[in-house]
């Protein structure tokens, strides 16, 4: 193998995640050059468009997918959080590396912490997930439409369009942007998307070769934790713009899961916890759902999205 070539978009995110695994390559195997190939998702080219009504599960994706699909590239590095459950024939995702912050980050020129926000404030968030938990919390306030590239939201609240929002301090955390954290929302009271703060490596499932060498990237215990949270999400059949939380923590082999299913108002508001062996990841992120859909969070998602059946219900 002499090249790996990785398929990104071109936002900073993005770029600084793939040139991120980039180094992690390089360190590993200096004889294998690494280049990125850059392309514009069609996610990106609808950036302004509220998620939920271009409808687009994986939008940003797709478009990388089809590269490693062509051959174009080799391989396609993404947020967990925005990687579809299912994968298009030919491809997979064997790596998913140790996760960085997988928390919410509060971001606000007016309140130290999201208790101190003045009633009534306005707050930019385009996240149903955290819209529910926000009003779970602060039934004052307003949540506000709020989309784009991590630098567009805070150049708007810089503008003054809003009091506060509400990024993952992650992402933050890559493009150096740290300093603009006002505070950590506790996993507690902001449950995380599945998946957030993690990076997955998708390849092609016949490149054996390319998956041995990857797999040095691999962190099986955030794959554990991933693979909970991601079953929770699977089984609801909820995709990545939906109302729910999940998040997993390890503690030696014992896997702890806490999930939410949230009205997006959180007039409604069902939650779960768990706790089994690591072994077991996938089980209990399952075990975890049909909790929630037996407390009613499958009306909650049936209003949300269209044609949802419900998975406890015999064919
Ligand atoms: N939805 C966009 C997105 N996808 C991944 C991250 C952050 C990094 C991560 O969670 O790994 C972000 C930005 C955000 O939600 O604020």
């Amino acid at each position: 193998m002499k090249t790996i070539r990785i398929a990104t978009r071109k936002s900073a995110l993005a770029l600084w995640q793939a040139n991120h695994v980039k180094q992690q390559l390089e360190n590993v195997y200096p004889e294998v050059n690494v280049e990125l190939v850059a392309m514009m998702s069609q996610g990106d080219k609808l950036l302004d468009a509220p998620l939920a009504k271009i409808g687009g599960k994986g939008l940003f994706v797709k478009e990388l997918e089809k590269a490693l699909l062509s051959g174009e590239a080799d391989i396609a590095v993404h947020s967990m959080k925005d990687v579809p459950m299912e994968f298009p024939e030919g491809l997979c995702l064997p790596v998913i590396g140790q996760r960085e912050d997988p928390r919410d980050a509060f971001v606000s020129h007016c309140a130290s912490s999201l208790n101190e926000l003045p009633q009534g404030a306005v707050v930019g968030t385009s996240s149903l997930r955290r819209q529910c938990q926000l009003l779970m919390h602060r039934p004052d306030l307003k949540v506000n439409f709020l989309r784009g590239n991590v630098n567009t939201r805070l150049g708007k609240l810089d503008a003054g369009e809003y009091d506060a929002i509400i990024l993952a301090a992650a992402g933050l955390k890559r493009l150096e942007l740290e300093a603009r954290i006002t505070d950590y929302l506790s996993p507690n009271n902001m449950i995380p998307a599945a998946g957030q703060g993690a990076l997955g490596i998708e390849c092609r499932e016949a490149d054996t070769e390319l998956k041995n060498a990857l797999s040095v990237l691999h962190d099986s215990e955030t794959a554990a934790c991933v693979t909970a949270e991601r079953a929770v999400v699977t089984f609801l059949k909820g995709g990545c713009q939906v109302p729910i939380g999940a998040y997993a923590t390890l503690h030696h082999d014992k896997l702890s899961l806490t999930a939410i299913v949230a009205e997006p108002d959180a007039s409604k508001v069902h939650m779960s916890e768990i706790e089994g062996d690591i072994s077991q990841a996938k089980l209990l992120g399952e075990t975890v759902a049909k909790d929630l859909i037996k407390q009613g969070a499958g009306d909650i998602l049936q209003k949300l999205l269209e044609n949802w059946t419900n998975p406890l219900d015999k064919k």
